[in-house]
């Protein structure tokens, strides 16, 4: 079931397109992240959801009833900012019981709302506290309890974690995931963070200058990136400008690639882009690459060295069983791991 319909919504702020056409089926219960770069519409797209900007063109349909004109207050969306706001002035009870409040419900029927909810968001007992008395991991969940509070069709959430530590960031990707698995509810959340999109989201909706440039369940988008820019954005890739031949070989300045049947290819004979990630590249005294050692990096649970391959910066990463017994200087040869190479179109030149 589709809880979500986006068709051809866009959003103009003057001459800038914020949202550029976009168009995405939201599938009932799917966790998704909105990932890209900053400024490329993701918060605009969000707000366009929420019904807190009005759309320039395009529709909206929740659970298949159109809701493009529709008040952001009549939607039943719940919504955590990335400041939070929650108000200094209200207990942390008051502050979760405030969508319910405007909504008219009495205060019985509050307060027992308030303790479900401190309890799934394992802050039992703390209602009386003020804002100001609680750490960030727990002003976190009680935004997040507050955003739920009135039981949402769809949460939706702008960089909730962003300015967490690292560890406690981490943690709470970890609670939130398993928040949204339990309750079942539709979940979008921005990050402009790859790794916080990987490890959360059923569905990840990659965008760059307004418009999606892919959609797909997170392994999908690493492994079959649909263009450069999402190869480049998504983990680590090594990048290649290349040249793709009539015979389906590819020409590295010099260097001939044969592929494997399991390699992508996304675009037709002519200039290319070779993506291959980091982890693809072995070490092969037969390889077809040869390159030289010009940093190792012994990170413990794996190794990761660069190396000059023509014009270009290679980075490849290994376990330490299979690390190469290489010093800096050194040729090393590599192979290609078979399916591990996406040919792209090469990058659009940017309009003059
Ligand atoms: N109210 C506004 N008026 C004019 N321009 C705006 C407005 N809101 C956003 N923009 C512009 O629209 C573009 C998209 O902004 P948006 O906030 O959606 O990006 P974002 O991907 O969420 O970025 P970030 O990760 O930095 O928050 C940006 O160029 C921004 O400057």
């Amino acid at each position: 079931m589709t809880a979500l319909s986006l068709r051809g919504m866009s959003k103009r702020f003057g001459s800038l397109a914020a949202v550029d056409d976009v168009s995405i089926e939201i599938p009932a219960g799917c966790f998704v992240c909105l990932l890209g770069p900053s400024g490329c519409g993701k918060t605009t797209l969000l707000r366009l959801i929420a019904g807190l900007e009005e759309p320039s063109g395009g529709s909206l349909h929740a659970g298949g009833r159109e809701i493009t004109t529709l008040a952001s207050n009549r939607r039943d969306f719940g919504m955590v900012f990335q400041s939070l706001a929650l108000f200094p002035h209200l207990d942390v009870a008051d502050n979760i019981a405030y969508p319910l409040a405007i909504r008219g419900h009495g205060r019985r029927a509050r307060m027992d709302r308030v303790a479900a909810l401190l309890e799934l968001v394992q802050l039992p007992g703390l209602g009386a506290r003020r804002i100001h008395q609680l750490s960030g991991g727990q002003r976190q969940r009680v935004a997040i309890a507050r955003g739920l509070a009135i039981d949402p069709k769809v949460f939706l959430l702008d960089e909730p974690l962003s300015a967490l530590d690292a560890n406690l960031r981490e943690h709470m990707q970890v609670e939130l995931r398993q928040l949204q698995q339990r309750l079942g509810v539709t979940t979008l959340v921005v990050t402009h963070d790859q790794k916080e999109a990987l490890t959360m989201a059923d569905l990840v909706i990659v965008m760059n200058e307004g418009k999606v440039q892919q959609a797909g369940a997170p392994m999908e988008i690493y492994r079959d990136p649909a263009n450069a820019f999402v190869a480049g954005f998504i983990g680590q890739s090594n990048l290649l400008p290349c040249t793709l031949e009539s015979d389906g070989s590819v020409d590295l300045g010099g260097t001939r690639l044969a592929l494997d049947p399991q390699d992508r290819v996304k675009t037709r004979p002519g200039p290319a882009m070779l993506s291959i990630r980091p982890e693809d590249l072995r070490p092969d005294p037969q390889g077809p690459i040869t390159a030289r050692v010009a940093f190792i990096r012994d990170l413990g649970e794996s190794v990761q060295i660069a190396l000059d391959f023509g014009e270009t910066r290679l980075q490849a990463v290994f376990a330490p069983r299979e690390r190469p017994a290489v010093a800096i200087g050194d040729a090393l040869r590599l192979a290609p791991a078979p399916g591990g190479i996406v040919v792209l179109a090469p990058p659009e030149a940017p309009a003059s």
